[in-house]
């Protein structure tokens, strides 16, 4: 079974404008209210691809209960801990270019805390844990840490898609997959990445560190999969970007998705791929029939 794990879910409300004006106000042309939040987001296309799977995490408030309310109409399987504040609300504003502002979260006690690390402690080896997006400022830098602890003791395995320190903690564990696009590489390391060779060369200290499969998004330019073995590029499809929120969510679950059920690290870039392109060419996260719609146009070389 795949688990995944959002410890700070969002409604993302996605507010497009004609043309931007500052200190003036704007009107909205369109907007959309959607459940958001890395993990939340890899299960709903896990689901879609017909991956069984299992969403874990915190949802609050009246926030948290549009969020339970919309993963039940798509027959996801929940099981979150529930908390007394209001999960949080992103803004995806939409003027010409992206502009992103995303919420803390709301207040995590130790008791909710606690009850999720009892839920990870039911795990079996056969078990793929996806931890996914940011840490509530209230849970401590060091949770996720405490999660992979327990991953490990039940031999399970997991993925993580987060920033920073975080991320650079978790490698000495052996995640399965990382998922850094070029800019958070860049950041991770504090250096300038100026092509494609800088970026193998970081994705392979990435590899040193410990993780098992490297995966370098690179937005329009596609990925490149960083293992011990070989590095492969994928290209993208052809296609009208719609709404790229939720794009590395997607070819997470893609590729996880694949992964688990052949243990092919390069059908899985293939499907996590067309994943990500489909939902970049949708105005929410991509339909299965997308997705097969763009397999076929997606290549993967070897470098
Ligand atoms: N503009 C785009 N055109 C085509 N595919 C895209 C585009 N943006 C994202 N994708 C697809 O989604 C994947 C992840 O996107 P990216 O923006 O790199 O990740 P993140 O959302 O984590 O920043 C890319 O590797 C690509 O397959
Ligand atoms: O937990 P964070 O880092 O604040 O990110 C949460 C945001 O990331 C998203 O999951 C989208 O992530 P990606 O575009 O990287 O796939 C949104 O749904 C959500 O608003």
């Amino acid at each position: 079974m795949i688990y995944t794990v959002t410890l700070n879910p969002s409604i993302d409300y996605i507010v497009e404008v004609e043309d931007l004006q500052l200190d003036a106000l704007n009107r909205m042309k369109r907007d959309l209210k959607l459940p958001g939040g890395k993990g939340i987001n890899v299960s709903r296309i896990l689901s879609r691809l017909d991956v069984p799977n299992t969403a874990l995490g915190f949802v609050g408030g009246f926030t948290g209960g549009f969020i339970e309310e919309v993963l039940k109409s798509e027959s996801i399987v929940t099981d979150f801990v529930n908390v007394q504040g209001d999960t949080r609300i992103n803004i995806k504003l939409k003027h010409g270019q992206e502009t992103e502002i995303n919420g803390q979260g709301p207040v995590i006690g130790s008791e909710e805390a606690d009850q999720l690390v009892d839920q990870l402690a039911k795990l079996t080896p056969a078990d793929i844990v996806v931890l996914s997006g940011s840490v509530p400022p209230s849970l401590g830098g060091a949770f996720y840490d405490r999660l992979i602890r327990v991953i490990g003791e039940r031999g399970a395995r997991f993925v993580i898609d987060t920033t920073g320190d975080a991320l650079l903690k978790a490698l000495p564990y052996g995640p399965l997959l990382v998922k850094p696009n070029h800019h958070e590489l860049a950041e991770l390391f504090g250096v300038e990445i100026q092509g494609r060779e800088d970026l193998i060369t970081y994705g392979r200290k990435l590899l040193g560190m410990g993780a098992q499969n490297v995966l370098i998004s690179m937005a329009g330019d596609g990925a490149l999969l960083v293992t011990a073995e070989r590095v492969y590029h994928a290209n993208v499809p052809r296609g009208e970007v719609k709404n790229s929120v939720g794009a590395g969510d997607s070819m997470i679950a893609g590729f996880v998705g694949t992964f688990s059920q052949t243990g092919d690290p390069l059908s899985a870039l293939r499907t996590g791929t067309a994943s990500g392109s489909a939902t970049a060419f949708s105005d929410d996260l991509a339909e299965r029939s997308k997705i097969e719609s763009l397999l076929p146009q997606v290549q993967v070389n070897p470098l």
